[in-house]
């Protein structure tokens, strides 16, 4: 199997271009490539497929091999492996996935993708859309008991479940100990992805985030779209927000008269591979 390795801030996929490639069992697939020291190494596998409604179709693993919905960082490297490997001339593309087409715009610089900005669609607050036990239609900043400790959560989904803590410190959080507590806390019936924010000011913010199915990865595009739309919600933001992660900072825009929520950021490409699988 042929593949690319590619980053977005530090949030690691193995590429495969289905236009040449077959993946018999994806989920298997995944699991054997992520493993850092017997694969190839990353947070997951992401599939670059045809589609019949829109330019692309993304298909996204995380490393445990359960199907991911939606990954913002995967749709940049998406746009820039069609655009640089020659899918496509387009600099404004549609990519489908397990939650609706996405649009991207990319910014080119000497024939390559330098930037992209996606426009991850609209937030979702009901909580039985998230989906997430609870006897409310909406969770912004509510109580929840998670292992021994109570944390406010601010539930939002991007097409994939998030779960949202603000914390005096998140350099210090004991992130191993208390992520997969929320990841299989049972209000959240598809487990979810949960972020720990501290607010800088008020268009800035900084967050690390225990991944559903990939554990604390460096960066999470459809955590930050959750984290901007969180802290605008509670009060502590702006609609534009810079959300600093581990890998890399990412520009998040909650257009509140669209209600569509844009998110700019890199995309690189680490190394070209071949594996037998
Ligand atoms: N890292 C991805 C999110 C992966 C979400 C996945 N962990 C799941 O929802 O199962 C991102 O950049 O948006």
């Amino acid at each position: 199997m042929k593949f690319t390795k590619m980053q977005g801030i530090g949030n690691d996929y193995v590429y495969v271009n289905c236009f040449q490639e077959h993946i018999e069992n994806p989920s298997e697939v995944s699991r054997r490539i992520s493993d850092r020291h017997f694969g190839i190494g990353s947070d997951g596998l992401i599939l670059i497929k045809s589609s019949e409604k829109a330019d692309f179709e993304m298909e996204m693993y995380n490393a445990d091999g359960s199907q991911g919905a939606m990954c913002g960082n995967g749709m940049r490297c998406v746009g820039k492996y069609v655009y640089d490997y020659g899918l496509t001339d387009k600099t404004r593309i549609s990519v489908d996935t397990k939650s609706g087409i996405k649009y991207l715009d990319l910014t080119v610089e000497n024939k390559k993708v330098k930037q992209v900005r996606v426009n991850m669609g609209e937030p979702v607050l009901e909580t039985k859309a998230i989906p997430m036990i609870y006897d409310g239609e909406k969770v912004i900043s509510q109580p929840f008991n998670v292992g021994q400790d109570i944390y406010e959560i601010t539930a939002v989904s991007m097409g994939n479940p998030h779960a949202v803590v603000y914390v005096d410190n998140v350099k210090s959080l004991p992130l191993e100990e208390i992520g997969p507590k929320f990841e299989k806390h049972t209000a959240f019936p598809e487990s979810v992805n949960t972020e720990f924010v501290r607010v800088i000011d008020r268009r800035t913010v900084e967050m690390r985030v225990w991944e559903r199915g990939s554990g604390e990865t460096l960066a999470c595009g459809t955590g930050a779209c959750a984290v901007a739309v969180a802290s605008v919600l509670n009060g502590y933001t702006e609609d534009e927000v810079t959300v600093r992660l581990l890998g890399g900072d990412l520009k998040i825009f909650w257009d509140r008269a669209e209600n569509f929520v844009y998110m700019t950021g890199p995309a690189e490409v680490v190394f070209e591979g071949e594996i037998e699988i």
